[in-house]
C-alpha cells in the first residue's frame, strides 16, 4: 500500500532560483537537491542554463562573453534563460521534452514534478525580478537560494574542478582554462548583488554562507520549502568516503529465511574478523572510523573485531517482513501466493502485511541521510535492503530499480560521493557466502549478480555548470 506524498497541494510548483558567483558550488547544491527529494519521491530536475547556452551555440566562451556590457552576448544570455524557463514551465505541465537539453538527475518515471532548480548565476536584482515576475505569470512559487562563498579554498577547489571538467574547457589546458574562468568571476563581480533581509524582505530565500557556517533565512513558508532549508543545512563539501557492507552471513541466510535476528554463520564469523583487516588496508584515517550498526545481532557480530566507536540505530534494522518473518520466499509463495506477486510487481511499494515497504524503509533512513551528510569516516554495517536503500540515495538510483540492485554478502563497499556524482569501488573479502538475492518471477534465491560492473563507475554524472 503507497504511503502518502509528503508534498501538499501547496508545494506542487515550487522553483528554486540559486544565486551566487560561479565557483560557489551552485551546481554541486542543485545536484544534491535533485538527488534528495527524487529518493524521497519528489519530482525534480534541475534546468541548468550554461547547457541551454550551449545549445544556442556558445560553448566555448571566453571570459569576454562574459563582460556585461557586451550586449551581444548579454542577449544570448536572455535568450538561454528564456529557453531554461520555457522548459521549466513545460516540465510542470507534463509535456517536456527539455531531456534532450538538460540531463541532470534521473528519469522522474511518475512522480509529479513538484521542484524545478534554476541552476545560473542570476547575480543581478533585475534578472531576479524578471524570473519572480515569470514564476507569478505561471503560478510557480519562486525560492532563491543563494551560495556566497568567501573561503579561498573552497573557490579553488570549485575552479579547479571547473577547469578540467566543464565543456566550456574541454581540450583546454588548465592553467588556461582556470585564468579565464578567474576572470569571468571577475565580471560577474562587476554586477553581483547579494540577497539580504532589507532589500529581499518580500522574497522566500536562503543564504548559505561559506556553505554552511553561516545560514539566513527568509519568509520560508511551506513544508517542502522548509525540508530543502533543513537539507541544505546539513551539506558538507570536504571530499569523504562512506563505506558500506552487509553482516556476515547469518544462520537464517544459510537456511535461506528472510528477517529474524538469528546469529552468524561460521563463514560469517570469518568475514567479522576479515572486516577488520579490510578496513586496516583500505580505509585512511581509520583511527577516526565511526562505525554504526543496526539493533540486530548480526550486525553487531560483525562489527564485534572493529576497534572504533560504535553506534547502534534502530533506523537501520532490515525492512520488517512483517507475518512472513521468519519464513523462506518459497514458503512465502504458497502461503501468501497474492502477496508474493504483488511483491514482485511492485517491490518498491508492497508492504508486507504488518510489515514494511522499501518505501517505508526511505523514510526510516532519511535521518541516517542527514547525519551521514554532516560526518566523515564512517562504516555503516547492515542489512540487504537498507543497503539498497542508502546505496539508492548515493548513486541516484530509480526507485522502481532500487529494491533489485545487487548487494553481496562478504564484500565492503566504497563510496566516494563527488560534485557530480558518486564512484563505488566493491572490496571482495574473498570468503564464500550463500547468495541471497532473488529474481524478480521465482522464489529460488540463485547467484547474485554480483555488481562487477558498479566497480569505479560514476552513475548519472550529469554536465558540468556554466
Ligand atoms: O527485499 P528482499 O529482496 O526480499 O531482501 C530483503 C531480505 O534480505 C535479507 C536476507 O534474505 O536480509 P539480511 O540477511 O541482509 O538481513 C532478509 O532478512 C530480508 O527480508
Amino acid at each position: 500500500m503507497a504511503v502518502k506524498r509528503i508534498s501538499n497541494e501547496n508545494d506542487m510548483k515550487l522553483c528554486v532560483v540559486m544565486v551566487g558567483l560561479p565557483a560557489r558550488g551552485k551546481s554541486y547544491i542543485s545536484q544534491k537537491i535533485v538527488r534528495y527529494l527524487s529518493w524521497l519521491s519528489i519530482g525534480c530536475k534541475c534546468f541548468n542554463v550554461g547547457n541551454y547556452r550551449r545549445v544556442l551555440g556558445v560553448d566555448k566562451p571566453k571570459y569576454g562573453f562574459f563582460d556585461f556590457d557586451n550586449m551581444a552576448s548579454y542577449h544570448v544570455r536572455e535568450a538561454a534563460l528564456e529557453m531554461a524557463f520555457k522548459d521549466i514551465t513545460e516540465w510542470f505541465d507534463g509535456n517536456s521534452d527539455s531531456d534532450n537539453i538538460d540531463n541532470t538527475g534521473h528519469s522522474n518515471g511518475s512522480l509529479t514534478h513538484s521542484v524545478a532548480i534554476l541552476d545560473a548565476t542570476n547575480s543581478t536584482r533585475e534578472r531576479r525580478d524578471w524570473i519572480l515576475q515569470r514564476c507569478h505569470e505561471h503560478g510557480i512559487q519562486p525560492m532563491f537560494l543563494e551560495s556566497w562563498c568567501d573561503d579561498p579554498e573552497t573557490i579553488a577547489a570549485n575552479i579547479k574542478d571547473i577547469a578540467t571538467t566543464s565543456p566550456d574547457y574541454e581540450g583546454q589546458d588548465e592553467c588556461s582554462a582556470s585564468q579565464d574562468f578567474k576572470k569571468r568571476i571577475e565580471n560577474y563581480k562587476s554586477v553581483y548583488s547579494s540577497l539580504n533581509t532589507a532589500d529581499d524582505k518580500s522574497l522566500t530565500f536562503v543564504k548559505l554562507i561559506n556553505i554552511s557556517h553561516e545560514i539566513v533565512i527568509n519568509r520560508i513558508e511551506t513544508y517542502l520549502q522548509s525540508r530543502i532549508v533543513f537539507y541544505v543545512m546539513n551539506i558538507r563539501i570536504r571530499p569523504k568516503c562512506i563505506w558500506l557492507s552487509r553482516h556476515g552471513e547469518s544462520i537464517y541466510n544459510v537456511e535461506q529465511k528472510i528477517g529474524g535476528d538469528s546469529s552468524l554463520s561460521e563463514r560469517g564469523l570469518k568475514y567479522a574478523a576479515k572486516l577488520r583487516e579490510l578496513i586496516n588496508e583500505n580505509v585512511e584515517n581509520n583511527e577516526r572510523l565511526s562505525v554504526w550498526t543496526s539493533t540486530l545481532c548480526r550486525t553487531q557480530q560483525t562489527a564485534q573485531y572493529l576497534p572504533y566507536e560504535k553506534l547502534e540505530w534502530k533506523a537501520l534494522d532490515e525492512l520488517d517482513a512483517g507475518v512472513c518473518d521468519g519464513m523462506t520466499y518459497e514458503e512465502i509463495e504458497d502461503v501468501y501466493p497474492e502477496d508474493f506477486k504483488a511483491r514482485d510487481d511492485d517491490k518498491y511499494e508492497y508492504r508486507y502485511r504488518g510489515g514494511e515497504s522499501y518505501r517505508d524503509v526511505v523514510i526510516r533512513l532519511e535521518p541516517v541521510i542527514m547525519e551521514l551528510e554532516r560526518q566523515e569516516n564512517v562504516l555503516i554495517i547492515t542489512h540487504q535492503a537498507v543497503l539498497r536503500c542508502i546505496y539508492a540515495y548515493f548513486m541516484n538510483v530509480p526507485k522502481e530499480e532500487s529494491p533489485w540492485v545487487s548487494i553481496p554478502l562478504h564484500t565492503l563497499i566504497k563510496l566516494e560521493p563527488r560534485a557530480y556524482g558518486t564512484k563505488v569501488t566493491l572490496i571482495k573479502a574473498n570468503i564464500p557466502a550463500v547468495s541471497t538475492y532473488k529474481e524478480k518471477g521465482t522464489s529460488h534465491v540463485g547467484e547474485s549478480t554480483d555488481a562487477e560492473g558498479a566497480h569505479n563507475m560514476l552513475v548519472n554524472a550529469p554536465e558540468m555548470t556554466q
